[in-house]
C-alpha cells in the first residue's frame, strides 16, 4: 500500500473513532438523567464565569473538572451497561461494581463542588 493511502486509511479510521466518540456521548446524555444534570450545571458555571469574569487559572480548573465528571458519568454509564449484559439478576457483586463506579463519579462531582464553591463564593459575596 502506498504511503499516501495509507495516511488516507490511518485519517479515515481516526475520524471514525471521533464519530464513535460522540455518538457514545450523545446516546448517553439522551438515557441518562445524571448525564443531564451536569450538562445543565456545566452550562451554568460557563455562564457565571463569564458574568463573574473568572481567571484563565479559574477556567482551567473549571474546564478539567467539567472533564472530569463527564468523563467519569459517561464511564459509569458504560460500566452499568455492561453489568446489565452479563448480570441481568439481582447479586451482591453486580451492586458493589455499579456502587463503586457511582462512587467514582460522585468524588469528581464532590471536587468539582468544592472547587466551584471556592471560585465563585466569593466573587459572588464581592457583589453583596
Ligand atoms: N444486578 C444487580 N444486582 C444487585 N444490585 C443491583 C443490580 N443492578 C443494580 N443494583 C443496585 O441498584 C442501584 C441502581 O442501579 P441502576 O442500574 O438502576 O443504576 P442507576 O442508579 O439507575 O444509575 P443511573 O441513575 O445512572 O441510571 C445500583 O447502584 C446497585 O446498588
Amino acid at each position: 500500500m502506498s504511503f499516501h493511502k495509507k495516511i488516507r486509511r490511518d485519517s479515515e479510521k481516526t475520524l471514525k473513532s471521533f464519530k464513535y466518540g460522540f455518538d457514545g456521548i450523545a446516546s448517553a446524555v439522551r438515557s441518562e438523567r445524571n448525564m443531564k444534570i451536569h450538562i445543565m450545571i456545566m452550562i451554568l458555571v460557563i455562564i457565571a464565569g463569564f458574568l463573574l469574569k473568572i481567571t484563565m487559572g479559574e477556567w482551567i480548573a473549571c474546564i478539567i473538572l467539567f472533564g472530569m465528571v463527564i468523563a467519569g458519568e459517561l464511564m459509569n454509564t458504560a460500566i452499568e451497561l455492561v453489568v446489565d449484559i452479563i448480570m441481568p439478576y439481582q447479586h451482591e457483586k453486580a451492586r458493589r461494581v455499579k456502587d463503586i463506579a457511582a462512587g467514582s463519579v460522585l468524588v469528581s462531582a464532590i471536587a468539582a463542588a468544592v472547587a466551584g464553591f471556592i471560585i465563585f463564593v466569593p466573587k459572588i459575596m464581592a457583589l453583596i
